[in-house]
């Protein structure tokens, strides 16, 4: 099927800017629980402080963790993570594990939590984890605008209260307005008795052909 862009081009090429097409990787019946045992892992290496034997222990294991795993390295786009949506994060650990709830040309709405993995300061969510959660949100907002492909120019940020640990959350996020290559975006990081915590506006630049 051809792809219309705001340009007026119906060139599947050009809705990909300078990006390849990337197809969904399947992940196989065991890769959730994959994702899983390593955001655990994640937790524990920010959250504990073993004896230096014990240490030496884990730093043997994971190395022949990594011997197992090393032959089956694989470029960027050929992973099952990060293109999984049904696993929280779609399966990438740099993305924390939400859950897409919507996703459709109105936007894009994420419920999930943040772990230890994701402290910041005296029991509050990192500050810089907020805006990935935000950034990766806007990209998928594109995607389900059915725009073509775009970069963030700007990303925006308020803090209004504390994000906790732990707690389920929700985040919205959608197209607001656009102007040729340029869609203003805007979202909220709420709580489930609907207070924001954050919210977050940015513009996601269309790519031009060939633009990285
Ligand atoms: C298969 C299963 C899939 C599942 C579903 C997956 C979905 C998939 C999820 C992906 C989730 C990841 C999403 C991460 C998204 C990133 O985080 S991208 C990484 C961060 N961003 C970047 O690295 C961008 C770096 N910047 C650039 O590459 C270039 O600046 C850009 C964005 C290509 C634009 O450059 P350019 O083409 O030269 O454009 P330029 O003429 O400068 O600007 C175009 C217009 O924007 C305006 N503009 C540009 N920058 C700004 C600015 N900062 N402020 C205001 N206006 C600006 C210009 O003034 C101009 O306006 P007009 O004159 O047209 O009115």
């Amino acid at each position: 099927m051809s792809e219309q862009n705001s340009r007026g081009g119906d060139d599947a090429y050009e809705h990909h800017g300078g990006f390849p097409v990337y197809e969904p990787v399947k992940a196989g019946p065991n890769f959730g629980r994959f994702v899983d045992v390593f955001r655990r892992l994640q937790d524990l290496a920010v959250s504990t402080h073993a004896p230096d034997d014990v240490v030496d222990q884990a730093i043997a294991q994971a190395e022949a963790l990594g011997d197992l795993l090393e032959p089956y390295k694989v470029g960027e786009g050929k992973s099952p993570a990060g293109f999984n949506v049904d696993i929280p994060g779609r399966g990438s650990l740099l993305l924390p594990p939400w859950t897409i709830e919507k996703f459709d040309a109105d936007g894009v709405r994420e419920r999930g939590h943040f772990r230890r993995y994701h402290l910041g300061g005296n029991g509050a969510v990192h500050g810089g984890t907020i805006p990935l959660l935000f950034d990766d949100l806007f990209g998928m907002v594109i995607h389900a605008s059915g725009r073509p492909i775009a970069r963030t120019g700007y990303l925006h940020v308020n803090y209004r209260k504390i994000t906790p640990l732990w707690d389920e959350l929700v985040v919205e996020g959608r197209v607001d307005s656009v102007d040729g290559r340029k869609a203003f975006c805007s979202a909220e990081l709420r709580d489930l008795d609907g207070t924001v915590l954050a919210d977050s506006e940015a513009l996601m630049i269309e790519l031009l052909p060939g633009q990285p």
